[in-house]
């Protein structure tokens, strides 16, 4: 019986890892569930999966929750603190943490800390902090299982390979809803448009980053990261199904993909139960009737965010932190419609153009440089404070 905790689980990869959850109980326990706002699916999740523990990172919303399971046994924690208190925990035999944004660093490196196996969704911890994530895990001895569907698919191919023999890693973008438009066309979109993926039911900030091309840019970070990789050896191109989940091209000339149904049950499953594989009911294709896969090369121009995603990488230390609080604080300002969806990377140029880049940032370093680089985003949006 694995004992899961499960961080996020009220957002779109949480409520998938619980079906998956839900469809093994004999192989899976729930431990403790977390996540941020949502109280009343927090509690029916509870009910129904039985942790030991449950946290609600806003702390004003801790009554409400311990009042809606005053009549089980259940543990009720509140804020940020006890999320990280729950990735740390020693029943815990593995930590999923879907947590979105800068907010999952933390958990992140709190189960690496204490040992726990970590399936990261949370793409943000790596691009904000690989650095020290990856120090743990190799200090510790600590598994680092990728969720995130491109590097699910990397994992997948490397099996049994070394990682010495690979040349090329290349991640799979479908181009996002914006695929082929000039930037005269995306001068007035709005968050609706933007919020329709081609392929993929996700959560609102990822959809955002995939419209901008900034996730991919996210994910290069993440794969730097996860597979020991130069940012020469990391190529993207525009796989417009999303069936192909990425590739690895090997030094004699082999290539090795992984495909399915844009299906996160998938990744998440294999995360969960590797190095094993168990059924499960994703859709599944019929190479006849599918006919024909599309491939472009990413429209840097128009798209910027790909490019400052891997000149951040490259710059490395506090710049990706940099980065990625930026893109979280312009995201949140275009799906509330107060800036423009081609202002997301203006503000993030202009924040990395004021920051002066720290070389090796400890956590706090970190977390003071994400609130700066909010700052400086809201204030060049023409916000306040
Ligand atoms: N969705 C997908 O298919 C994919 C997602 N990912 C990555 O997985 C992560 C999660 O994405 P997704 O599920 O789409 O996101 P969602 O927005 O759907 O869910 C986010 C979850 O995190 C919780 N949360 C948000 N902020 C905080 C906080 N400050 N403290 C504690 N909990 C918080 C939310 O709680 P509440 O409901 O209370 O707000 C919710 O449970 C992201 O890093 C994303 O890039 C990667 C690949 C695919
Ligand atoms: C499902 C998943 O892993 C997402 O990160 C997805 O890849 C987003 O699609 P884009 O390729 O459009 O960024
Ligand atoms: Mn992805």
């Amino acid at each position: 019986m694995k004992n899961i905790t499960l961080l996020g689980s009220t957002g779109s990869i949480g409520t998938q890892a619980l079906q998956v959850i839900g469809a093994y109980p004999e192989r899976f326990r729930v431990r403790s569930l977390a996540a941020n706002t949502s109280v009343e699916q927090l509690a029916h999740q509870a009910r129904r999966f039985m942790p030991d523990m449950v946290a609600i990172s806003d702390v004003s919303c801790y009554n409400e929750l311990k009042s809606a399971l005053a009549d089980v046994d259940i543990q009720v924690l509140a804020g940020a603190d006890e999320v990280s208190r729950l990735a740390a925990d020693a029943d815990t035999d593995m930590v999923l943490n879907s947590l979105v944004g800068f907010a999952g660093l933390g958990p992140t490196l709190a189960a690496l800390s204490a040992g726990n196996t970590l399936a990261l969704a949370n793409k943000e911890s790596l691009v904000a902090g690989g650095h020290l994530a990856m120090e743990l895990a190799a200090a510790g001895g600590v598994d680092i299982l990728p969720v995130d569907s491109e590097h699910s698919a990397i994992f997948q191919c490397l099996q049994g390979q070394k990682i010495s023999a690979v040349e090329r890693i290349v991640l799979t973008a479908s181009g996002g809803p914006f695929f082929g438009k000039t930037q005269d066309e995306l001068a007035h979109i709005t968050a609706a448009h933007a919020l329709k993926h081609p392929n993929w039911d996700m959560g609102a900030k990822i959809t955002i980053d995939s419209a901008t091309l900034m996730n991919k840019g996210l994910e290069v970070m993440e794969a730097r990261w996860l597979f020991d990789t130069a940012y020469e050896q990391i190529h993207v191109v525009v796989h417009r199904e999303s069936i192909i989940h990425s590739l690895v091209e090997f030094c004699d000339g082999a290539v090795l993909a992984q495909l399915g149904a844009p299906d996160m049950r998938v990744p998440i499953q294999y995360a969960l139960t590797w190095p094993e594989r168990l059924p499960g009911d994703a859709p599944r294709i019929s190479w006849e009737q599918l006919g024909s896969m599309h491939f472009a090369a990413p429209d840097r121009e128009v798209f910027p965010c790909l490019d400052l995603a891997y000149a951040a990488g490259r710059e490395g230390g506090s710049m990706p932190c940099v980065l990625n609080a930026a893109n979280e604080e312009a995201v949140a300002l275009f799906l509330k419609g107060e800036i423009g969806f081609l202002t997301i990377p203006r503000i993030i140029e202009t924040v990395m153009n004021k920051h002066k880049v720290i070389t090796t940032p400890d956590f706090d370093t970190l977390a003071e440089t994400d609130r700066e680089a909010r700052r400086l985003a809201r204030e060049s949006a023409g916000m306040k404070g």
